[in-house]
């Protein structure tokens, strides 16, 4: 009956009680990276999974057609920084985007910072970086195998290395003081583990410090700003205003978007920089978020959210604290994306409507909306521009468009001029003229209406037979915004297949009222409107169950992993990457515990734990219906969403629910890879190529040259 035989697996008889609820947990020893066994466990199952992702035919064609059309030349926008002016460039397939300067926008290049030289197999990658207000300074926090850990490094404008180096920071910004003496930065304490094992770790990462970093002193002799052992879970962040005179202190909570606000005046202190300099506490609660835009001497202003779900921009003078905020942009009906000031007092705003990108100028003392900046249906990403600049550049994206970097150049007297294209990507053999985007509002289950991007060849036949992959993410007021994907590209061209983004709830589409829609007691919300998507592309005939994939990662992946246990007949396919796959015991790895805004307090809340333990992955495999074939995706040194959760839902379906079908329910364990930020592109490739053999010759997908 071709039944497929897993690895047998230890189930023990460990459990918890919790709020008076028992709860087996028969793969708890999988918890525990470094053990023999568990190495054993992914040595084997990656042995038995092997074979489900070469059983495509068209394999090696997808290979390479996907590694063409990752192999185009791209640029990110550029911005001037002291007197260079710098951009990121990748030829194609480099592991690792480079850092190139000039001395002029259309001068030539020179390496300035090249990430690939710095791991033979691409695996070092850049993170946070950011230049001294001079310029003359740069510091950048390099990755290493996918981890979050990161090490500070400095270099000079001429790209000479300085000799300080910064180990053992994470979720961190590197903010200049402006005398170039020195930087603020965040960290934890050093877990105990070897550096080059860092990632693999699954320990809490509570008590951040801040930290100021003197340059040429060594680490141990960094000032030690701000920690609060009292709130182990909070998050401060330290940034320097424009003028210098100031430094924003943030102090984030957990995963929502909300903050503390201390504004410290450095003048009085001194300039010395120390825990007990003197605060201005303007905002002591974690009732908004407020992000710094810029300063104008004691008036400073921020995009916020307070009273405004879909935010706005108001402004406080730090000399004037009774009068507290005024509005200078009221909240609209579209959600502020970014704001952005640039030429001296031009505040640049984009918004999202109905999740596609637009963009206005306006007026920063007054508000006042100057014009609308037209541009085609996509996504706007980094904006670059200060303001000292009377230019700023932005990418754009959308499901047809690999990357186009616009210029806005506010001297053009005639308005039309100021708007250019500076470079546009160009992918070969793709022509994007042969396929189509729709935008579709389906009803989920309580009626509300979700906006989904369907793009697929014109000319598609709705016969419900076409292949067709569903992707979701649905959490943490994250949009799900239009951007170029090759392997949608190849689905699509040569698999005949529909390529479907649903905007689920819990994201940012429609700011947070759309998040609080579809986080904690509402989550079960956002898996409805993805199974709703799957019953719209079913019912208006673009598929069939047996021909829909879905897939989506971390977030995403619960999202593949609840939505599969809960509705199994619904899908042909399922992959979840990098899984949050146990809800009861999320919060105890990593940055686990700053996810319960999103999930919940399951040990502090028991409503919140009867919420998580209904659908929780792990403890809702369905024994009634055969599951789909369905592979989970996961690597070593994933210290994000440790790779655990994934190795414990595996266990638990092969047990489970293997019995009951014939169809692979595997995983897929890659080694020196993390999360996914900063994966070089060979390991994108590979692992994309896996995935889609595994889709297609799960859903019977046909290639076509
Ligand atoms: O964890 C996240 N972001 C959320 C995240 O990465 N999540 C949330 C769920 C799983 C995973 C994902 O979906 O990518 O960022 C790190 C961080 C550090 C300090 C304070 C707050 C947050």
């Amino acid at each position: 009956d071709g039944k497929i035989v897993y690895p047998a697996i230890l189930r023990t008889d460990v459990k918890d009680t919790v709020h008076g609820i028992t709860v087996e947990d028969p793969y708890r020893w999988l918890e525990d990276p470094d053990s023999e066994a568990t190495g054993a466990f992914v040595t084997a199952q990656n042995e038995v999974t092997k074979e489900f992702l070469n059983n495509f035919a068209a394999r090696d064609k997808y290979n390479a057609r996907l590694t063409e059309l990752f192999n185009y030349e791209r640029y990110s926008a550029p911005y001037k920084r002291g007197n260079y002016y710098y951009f990121f460039h990748n030829s194609g397939l480099q592991a690792q985007n480079i850092l190139y300067q000039q001395d002029s926008i259309e001068g030539e290049r020179r390496v300035f910072l090249d990430p690939n030289t710095l791991e033979e197999d691409g695996t070092a990658a850049l993170s946070t970086h950011r230049f001294s207000k001079s310029g003359k300074i740069y510091g950048y926090a390099i990755a290493k195998s996918g981890s979050d850990w990161v090490t500070i490094y400095l270099k000079d404008d001429k790209g000479n290395a300085l000799e300080d180096v910064i180990e053992w920071a994470k979720f961190t910004d590197i903010s200049f003081t402006h005398d170039d003496k020195g930087f603020f930065y965040s960290s934890y304490e050093k877990p105990n583990i070897d550096k080059e094992k860092a990632g693999t770790e699954t320990g809490t990462n509570i008590n951040k410090r801040l930290y100021y970093h003197k340059i040429g002193t060594p680490q141990a002799e960094d000032v030690l700003v701000y920690l609060d052992t009292s709130n182990p879970t909070h998050s401060p962040s330290a940034e320097v205003s424009d003028d210098g005179k100031y430094i924003l202190l943030t102090v984030g909570k957990d995963c929502d978007p909300v903050n503390k606000l201390f504004i410290v005046d450095l003048e009085a202190t001194g300039n010395v920089i120390s825990r007990d300099w003197p605060i201005n506490k303007v905002v002591d609660n974690f009732d908004a978020l407020y992000s710094y835009l810029t300063n104008d001497g004691t008036v400073f202003y921020f995009q916020t959210n307070k009273d405004a779900p879909r935010y706005k921009v108001v402004k406080y003078d730090l000399s004037k604290p009774e009068q507290g905020f005024t509005e200078i942009v009221p909240q609209v009906e579209d959600v502020l994306s970014s704001a952005v000031v640039v030429n001296k007092d031009k505040l640049v705003l984009q918004y999202m409507h109905d999740v596609k990108s637009c963009l206005y100028i306006h007026d920063l003392s007054t508000g006042r909306l100057l014009n609308q900046i037209t541009v085609p249906i996509g996504t706007i990403s980094g904006i670059s521009g200060r303001k000292e600049d009377d230019e700023f550049f932005f990418s754009f994206t959308s499901y047809l468009t690999p990357g186009t970097i616009y210029r806005y150049n506010f001297e053009s007297l005639d308005e039309e001029k100021r708007l250019s294209i500076f470079r546009q990507a160009d992918v070969k053999n793709f022509d994007n003229s042969l396929f189509e985007t729709n935008q579709v509002f389906y009803e989920s289950k309580d009626g509300t209406k979700i906006p989904m991007f369907i793009t697929h060849k014109k000319g598609l036949v709705l016969n419900s037979n076409n292949p067709a992959f569903l992707y979701g993410y649905g959490g943490f007021s994250i949009p799900i915004e239009a951007s170029y994907s090759p392997s949608a590209i190849v689905f699509m061209q040569h698999l005949d297949g529909v390529v479907a983004f649903a905007n689920l709830r819990g994201g940012g589409e429609y700011g947070e009222d759309w998040h609080k829609a579809g986080m904690l007691l509402n989550k079960q919300n956002v898996f409805d409107d993805f199974q709703y998507a799957a019953k719209y592309l079913i019912r208006e005939k673009y598929t069939q169950p047996s021909r829909l994939a879905i897939n989506g990662g971390s977030n995403g992946g619960l999202l593949v992993g609840a939505c599969v246990n809960q509705a199994p007949e619904l899908f042909g396919a399922a992959v979840a990457d990098v899984g949050v796959l146990d809800m009861l015991r999320f919060h105890k790895f990593t940055i686990g515990h700053a996810w319960q805004s999103d999930y919940g307090y399951p040990d502090d809340n028991k409503e919140d734990f009867l919420n998580l333990h209904k659908y929780s992955p792990l403890h809702n495999i369905n024994t009634d219906k055969p599951y789909p074939p369905l592979a989970l995706f996961t690597s070593s040194h994933d210290d994000r969403v440790v790779p655990l959760h994934s190795f414990k839902y595996i266990a638990e379906l092969q047990h489970k629910a293997g019995p009951l079908t014939s169809n692979p329910l595997v995983i897929r364990v890659e080694t020196k890879a993390g999360h996914g930020a900063g994966k070089p592109i060979s390991k994108r490739i590979a692992e994309t190529t896996d995935k889609f053999s595994f889709i297609a010759s799960s859903i019977g997908a046909e290639w076509r040259d």
